[in-house]
């Protein structure tokens, strides 16, 4: 059982090489030093050499706003880089696992969006994203998308790391509270992919295509921005909590426009695989744990 991991070095990445190791797998992981996954040829050839027995893309351009003007880069990473593994992975006749985002809907549904809703991302990365899921679907049989939302680790920049790093400097913070969506843990998508990986390993039969996953409760990003600063103050990490502005997206413009509601509906992967959602704030504990003993944000 080999598990090839593209995009090794980021916050999914990170968690699934670790995970993978765990378990016991034969762990190939590369990232940009190693393989460009732009260069059609090269990731072919890479493919053709390692000869995995499944392939998880954990690689990605995920700069929302950079990406309005990065135009071409979110494109080639984003949508023809899954093209060139889903290609490799019909020759060797082994699954994709794939990731994807929130962002492809317009959050204009008031509630959670189901994997048949029809997608309309309201910026270029969601776009790409978008393209990308497209182009596995149509290259290839064997494969999972999972879509999941608003992902943080210890590792790498996210949202938390932002607020906490604002919190130390700042007594009043500024967040967005009329944009809703569901945090996700980096670690707990690692154990989602992993338990796929063991059902191909054991031959079992799988339903594949299109699943949503992602931490539960759903909340703003301003209750978010409460929940991490509490959870800091309850360790220690911070000294006294801000005070946290609600605001609205008006009041805090962006390149890219976000989906005011992009909640996911994660039950077709319960029924199928018996995946239930985890509680985000027990990975944000953990995650802030980890940067306590490594003295992060410490001043
Ligand atoms: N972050 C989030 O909030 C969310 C992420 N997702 C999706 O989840 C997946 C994992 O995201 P996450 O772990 O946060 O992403 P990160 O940005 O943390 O990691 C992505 C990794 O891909 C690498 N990469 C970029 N371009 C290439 C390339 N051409 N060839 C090879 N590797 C490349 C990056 O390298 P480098 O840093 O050197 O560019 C980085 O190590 C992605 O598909 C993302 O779209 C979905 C929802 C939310
Ligand atoms: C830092 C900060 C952000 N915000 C707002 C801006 C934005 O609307 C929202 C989230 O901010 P960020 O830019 O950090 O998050 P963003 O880059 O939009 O996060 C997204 O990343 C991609 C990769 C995904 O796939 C999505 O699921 C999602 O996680 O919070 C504030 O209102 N105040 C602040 O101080
Ligand atoms: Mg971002």
């Amino acid at each position: 059982m080999t598990v090839l991991i593209i995009g090794a070095a980021g916050q999914l990445g990170t968690e699934l090489c670790l995970r993978s190791k765990v378990r016991g797998y034969d762990t190939v992981a590369v990232d940009y030093n190693e393989l460009d996954l732009t260069n059609e040829s090269s990731t072919q050839a890479f493919v053709a050499q390692v000869k995995p027995t499944v392939i998880i893309n954990a690689a990605a351009y995920t700069a929302v706003d950079r990406a309005e003007t990065e135009i071409a880069s979110a494109f080639a990473v984003n949508r023809d880089g899954p093209l060139y593994l889903a290609k490799s992975c019909a020759k060797a006749d082994i699954p994709l696992l794939h990731i994807s985002t929130d962002y492809v809907f317009d959050g204009k549904k008031p509630t959670p969006y189901l994997e048949t809703d029809t997608p309309n991302p309201q910026g270029v990365y969601g776009q790409s994203k978008l393209e990308g899921e497209i182009a596995v679907a149509r290259t290839l049989n064997k494969y999972i998308t999972l879509r999941t939302a608003w992902v943080f680790s210890a590792t790498g920049n996210n949202f938390v790391r932002t607020i906490l790093r604002l919190a130390k400097e700042r007594d009043e913070l500024s967040v967005v509270a009329d944009q809703t969506g569901a945090p996700t843990w980096a670690g707990d998508i690692a154990e989602v992919l992993l338990e796929i990986v063991e059902r191909i390993h054991q031959s079992k039969t799988i339903t594949w295509g299109l699943y949503h996953y992602t931490g539960s409760p759903a909340i703003t990003w301003h209750a978010f921005a409460e929940t991490i600063c509490q959870q800091a103050f309850e360790l220690g990490i911070l000294r006294k909590k801000p005070f946290i502005k609600p605001i609205s997206s008006y009041e805090y413009p962006t390149a890219a426009k976000r989906p005011q509601n992009s909640a996911l509906a994660c039950a077709l992967i319960q029924e199928e695989f018996l995946i239930s959602q985890a509680d985000w704030r027990k990975g944000l504990e953990q995650v802030l744990i980890q940067w306590k003993k490594n003295n992060e944000f410490s001043t």
